[in-house]
């Protein structure tokens, strides 16, 4: 592999060995010791061996499909091209708004001539949307990107008007029984960018405080700032939006070193007096890095597993060309947010290992639909209601086609979700029940647990053939010795 492009890996060299080295099995145990105490899940433990590192296990017994645990995402985002089929908080990616804001805002957007793009012209001066209720301005409608190609697109043909389809988003016009399926109502970004919107005050000044006041591009912000944050967020949309996250978890550490700085801090480290000012400042940096350090991780460029349509002989300069990709985000997140107090974290090697973590770790984001709901409900209605009320609904279930059922859908970086080991004959899965209407990881027994057992997952479909089990195993780093592999080894 060639040098690492980025100068910051040699001169910060000593600061990034700090932050990737392994904590201590004492800081682990600590650390989720707290962790579990504050989220209150007392009926499991991280546990830590030799041989497999961290992993969850039981506290008590669990009977087949009992909840084990929730898992509150670190950080996260939903992916670009899910944003204009569900319309989320930011937050905690619950859907925002009604189901009709969901619906006719999905064929609004999608029905101009490219899928990502729409006029925004359209929603100039006294039309529907812009007098709706729930929507601060006619911004909402549109991300920055779309509004970048601002009249460019023409609508396309659709048995739906754009009118109609106003009147759905602004509330002046409403689907029968969508009062039974009531949304929260949106609050807008506190730093004023159209980008994000939160399903209450709470959630929103959440994400300001721990992330996004960093990457905002609302009015609050310098317009030179601005402007490079948006280029990143292109580049990220255009390449691999796991940038996005990568870059959230950079202003996540800033943020939390930043509170930690303020003295009287809950949990702030009272300055040494013996030690230097750099010594101090890297302490706290560490202290705020400290739930990402936790995270298991690799260079993302070392750990992706190679495409199927990729050489073994070409694995270098795909490898390098990863490195390249990242090295190129990287530049352009340092001159949105580049901040010499941090530079470590601006580093290559810290951008490389943050997005291995991703890779390594990986569970999506997934929270289901209130449309499907609203159109199973329909469909379910007795006759005569169920006819009449389709009479309304039917135009717009066949513009929406199968895509009426689309989740949300994006990464995440769960705490304890992402210490779960992996075995082909798990004992637990990742599952959201119907109850289950925001991004959290839900952890569900898929048969009894016993006290003290380790609780598993299956990382890949263990229904496979050991051989290609094994294949994709490989790709985390590890070959499985799970008793279902051990049986089914071939005997040399
Ligand atoms: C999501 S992490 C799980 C937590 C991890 N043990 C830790 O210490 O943070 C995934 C990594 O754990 C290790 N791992 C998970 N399941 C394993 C297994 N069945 N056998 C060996 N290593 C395993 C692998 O290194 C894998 O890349």
């Amino acid at each position: 592999m060639d040098a690492s492009p980025c100068p910051l890996d040699s001169e910060f060299h000593d600061q990034i060995t700090a932050l990737l080295a392994s904590p201590s099995p004492q800081e682990v145990q600590e650390y989720y010791n707290e962790l579990i105490q504050k989220e209150k899940w007392h009926s499991i433990k991280i546990e830590i061996n030799k041989e497999h590192g961290k992993g969850v296990f039981s506290n008590r017994n669990f009977q087949e499909e009992e909840l084990i645990f929730k898992d509150q995402m670190l950080v996260a985002s939903q992916h670009s091209y899910n944003k204009v089929d569900c319309f989320v908080c930011s937050s905690c990616f619950r859907f925002i708004g009604s189901v009709e804001l969901q619906i006719g805002r999905k064929l609004y957007l999608s029905g101009f001539s490219s899928k990502d793009e729409c006029d925004h012209g359209s929603f100039s001066g006294d039309n529907a949307a812009s007098s709706s209720s729930d929507f601060q301005n006619e911004d909402d409608l549109c991300t920055q990107e779309n509004k970048n190609n601002a009249g460019k697109n023409s609508w396309r043909k659709s048995s739906l008007s754009k009118e109609v389809l106003e009147l759905l988003m602004s509330g002046n016009l409403s689907l029968p029984h969508s009062k039974l399926f009531v949304l929260p109502s949106i609050v807008p970004c506190p730093g004023g960018c159209e980008e994000e919107h939160y399903c209450s005050k709470p959630c929103a000044e959440y994400d300001w405080e721990s992330v996004h006041s960093l990457l905002c591009t609302g009015k609050g912000s310098d317009s030179l700032r601005q402007a490079a944050v948006v280029r990143f967020i292109e580049h990220a949309n255009g390449t691999n939006d796991i940038f996005i996250l990568a870059a959230k978890v950079i202003s996540f550490t800033i943020l939390r070193y930043r509170r930690l700085k303020q003295p009287g801090f809950e949990g702030s480290k009272k300055p040494i007096l013996h030690i230097s000012k750099n010594e101090y400042n890297l302490s706290l940096l560490l202290e705020a890095w400290k739930p990402v350090a936790m995270g298991f991780k690799r260079r993302w460029w070392d750990c992706i597993a190679l495409p199927a349509d990729v050489d073994s002989c070409e694995e270098t300069s795909f490898r390098n060309s990863i490195r390249d990709l990242a090295f190129s985000s990287l530049q352009l997140l340092k001159e949105a947010i580049f901040d010499i107090e941090f530079a470590p974290l601006f580093s290559l090697e810290i951008y490389g290992h943050i997005i291995g973590m991703f890779e390594l770790n990986n569970l999506g984001l997934v929270v289901a639909s209130p449309v499907e709901d609203y159109f199973i409900y329909v469909d379910d209605l007795p006759s005569p209601n169920k006819e009449e009320t389709e009479k309304l609904t039917r135009p717009f279930l066949d513009e929406l086609y199968d895509d009426y059922s689309v989740c949300c859908e994006g990464t995440a970086f769960f705490p304890l979700q992402s210490c779960m080991n992996h075995s082909c004959c798990p004992n637990a899965k990742a599952f959201k029940r119907e109850e289950d209407r925001d991004g959290r990881a839900v952890i569900i027994a898929t048969r009894p647990i016993s006290v003290g057992e380790e609780i598993t997952i299956s990382y890949i479909d263990e229904e496979l053939p050991y051989e290609e089990r094994q294949n994709l195993l490989a790709d985390y780093g590890f070959k499985c010795s799970c008793p279902k592999c051990r049986k089914e080894q071939p005997s040399v």
